[in-house]
């Protein structure tokens, strides 16, 4: 489950490096405006609302004057995201717009270096520029770095020798600096982070969000056909998340992802509700259908049939992304009433221009009655770690009526058993929330005639910058703190097997919980045991004839153990292997995740 908060997207995942790049939502004329960016020596910069802008979804650009009689470099920089990865073993691109507003007699080199917060310059590249030159120009260059110092604490830094250039004004607009990206691809992704959630061998991607989706306004609602295109056509918009979205990581770098990642999306699309609690009135809805009629098009559409599938193929991917699933909304439980009329007109369009499309309401199950009636619901349960231990069993009730259930968004996120939201959440996971967690997810893969799908959320945290905690996975500007939940996660994942087999079931509101699967030549038990004790269990595999040994694969701590930038690798899987037969005992450790692979013969 994916969306841009806790910096996930922008400062996350997209391999963007410089923060604030191009100015977008901000108000000219104001420090705030400047954010990540800092003059060095005497240089005076301001954001403006140019003249004549770079395009006019960039209708900002940095406004450098250089003052008369200085001398040294002058100039300007951008801190990135709370820092800077240099790596010496990658070469980075640089790019910018700039040009004079005035034409002047100026003739010199402007100095791109990637340097430490100190002065220490690690890469840089001139390029000539000259005073001539009053319309936008586009500079591209290369960094490649000396060395890779630990520390993130450096800089992006356009400077021009004072003397020579003194009393001049540049303007600057839409800057980028990308190292190299997942898979090579183009205003792609941050590699180690990508290749983190790849080697979780996810089946899906839920985007865009969450909150994120819906807009603290109608006005700031997530619009698909706002972050495609050319990076300066897209304009930027005020997350749900309190923070500014470049979108550059938009909806075809999203379906891009799910390529690279081997994923399939499940893609919601606005469904006129937004966080200020407004509904579009139910007279109103067409033109938000047609919104996202596109969108659906964008994404599969017949580039011969459709402008948005059209639009695709001239960005390169004429042939349709795999799409089965699309959710109308996100969490419509908050507007379940205005969800009513909502739905009715949403789905009933979608499912009559796209007939194969599952599609997923938000709402409770059948609460509201929904008509068309919905055959796929996306459950939500932020709870207690006992919780999870607790509802293990909270599908097997479910009856068998032909509706499927995504399990969109779970997480153990406090031990505040009277507000899971209040004191005592959680920042990082731990092994009593993961174990949990476990607990509930082998009832998932009990119930997987019904539960379709199932994603832990929220996904990514910038430990520098954060709403919301716990998440999967943390990262600062260099490192990547894969979570005890998301070890459970990837232990679930690459476990999955194909076929489930029926076994003892577990006790109820007890603290020993498993599942049993497998593929062809392998049966696999995933055990959660949530309590304070370690606990034996006997294993019977009748009429299976399986190999002596088999493995264990163990995530396990303490209660509170949880991997943290102080702590990554706190609690580490372990494999090793064990001794199996037609019937075995194994001992599962206290706060733990168990995975045995037993070899059938
Ligand atoms: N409030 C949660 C529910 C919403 O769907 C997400 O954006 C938030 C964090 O995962």
């Amino acid at each position: 489950m994916f969306e841009a908060s806790k910096q996930s997207g922008d400062g996350g995942i997209y391999a963007e490096l410089l923060q604030n790049r191009a100015f977008q939502q901000v108000v000219p004329n104001t420090a705030a405006a400047l954010y990540a960016w800092a003059p060095i020596n005497s240089a005076s910069i301001n954001v403006i609302t140019d003249p004549i802008p770079l395009s006019n979804a960039l209708p900002n650009s940095l406004k450098l004057t250089i003052p008369s009689g200085t001398s040294g470099n002058v100039g300007f920089g951008n801190e990135g995201y709370w820092g800077i990865n240099v790596n010496s073993s990658w070469t980075y691109e640089a790019s910018f717009y700039y040009k004079f507003p005035g034409a002047s007699s100026f003739s010199g080199n402007l100095i791109i270096m990637l340097q430490s917060s100190t002065g220490t310059v690690y890469a840089s590249a001139s390029v000539h520029v000259s005073g001539s030159t009053t319309t936008w120009t586009q500079v591209l260059v290369s960094l490649s770095p000396t060395s890779s110092p630990a520390s993130t604490a450096n800089n992006f830094t356009v400077t021009v020798d004072g003397a020579s250039a003194s009393g001049e004004t540049i303007h600057f607009a839409m800057f980028s600096l990308f190292p190299p990206t997942f898979k090579g691809r183009a205003n792609g992704l941050r590699m180690d982070l990508a290749q983190t959630l790849y080697d979780m061998k996810p089946s899906f991607f839920r985007l865009p969000g969450g909150n994120n989706l819906e807009g603290q306004s109608f006005s700031s609602r997530w619009q698909w056909n706002a972050t495609v295109g050319n990076l300066i056509d897209r304009p930027g918009r005020m997350g749900d998340w309190e923070y500014i979205n470049t979108d550059g990581l938009g909806l075809l770098e999203y379906m891009y992802l799910c390529e690279d990642m081997e994923m399939q999306p499940i893609m919601a699309v606005w469904a006129g509700y937004s966080l200020d609690e407004y509904s579009i009135p139910e007279d109103e809805l067409a033109p938000y259908i047609q919104q996202a009629i596109d969108q659906i098009n964008f994404v599969i559409g017949d580039p011969a049939a459709s402008e948005p599938a059209a639009l695709r193929a001239s960005l390169g991917h004429p042939e349709p992304f795999p799409l089965q699933y699309v959710e109308i909304g996100n969490e419509d439980f908050f507007a379940s009433e205005s969800y009513i009329y909502r739905w009715r007109y949403f789905a009933g369009n979608l499912s009559a221009v796209f007939p194969h499309l599952k599609l997923i309401a938000t709402s409770y199950p059948f609460n509201p009655v929904l008509d068309p009636i919905p055959k796929h619901y996306d459950n939500h349960v932020y709870q207690t770690p006992g919780w999870f231990a607790e509802n293990s069993f909270y599908y097997d009730s479910f009856e068998r009526n032909g509706t499927y259930y995504f399990e969109g968004e779970y997480a153990a996120v406090s031990t505040n058993t009277s507000d899971v939201f209040g004191d005592g959440g959680l920042v990082y996971p731990d092994m009593q929330g993961s174990s949990g967690e476990a607990a509930f997810m082998t009832g998932l893969e009990r119930n997987s005639d019904i539960v379709f799908a199932a994603s832990y959320a929220p996904l990514l945290m910038n430990v520098a910058q954060y709403q919301w905690t716990p998440n999967l996975v943390s990262f600062d500007a260099s490192q990547v703190y894969p979570s005890t939940s998301f070890y459970t996660q990837q232990l679930f994942s690459v476990n999955r097997g194909t076929e489930y087999l029926p076994s003892t079931l577990p006790t109820v509101n007890g603290t020993l919980y498993w599942s049993v699967t497998r593929d062809k030549s392998t049966v696999i038990i995933k055990i959660a045991n949530t309590g304070m004790a370690a606990e034996q269990m006997i294993f019977e595999l009748p009429s299976i004839s399986v190999y002596s040994t088999g493995t264990a694969t163990v995530l396990s701590g303490s209660a509170t153990s949880s991997n943290s930038p102080e702590t990554p690798n706190a609690v580490m899987p372990v494999t090793s292997q064990i001794k199996i037969g037609e019937s075995f005992s194994y001992t599962a450790p206290a706060y733990s995740v168990n995975v045995l692979r037993v070899k059938v013969q």
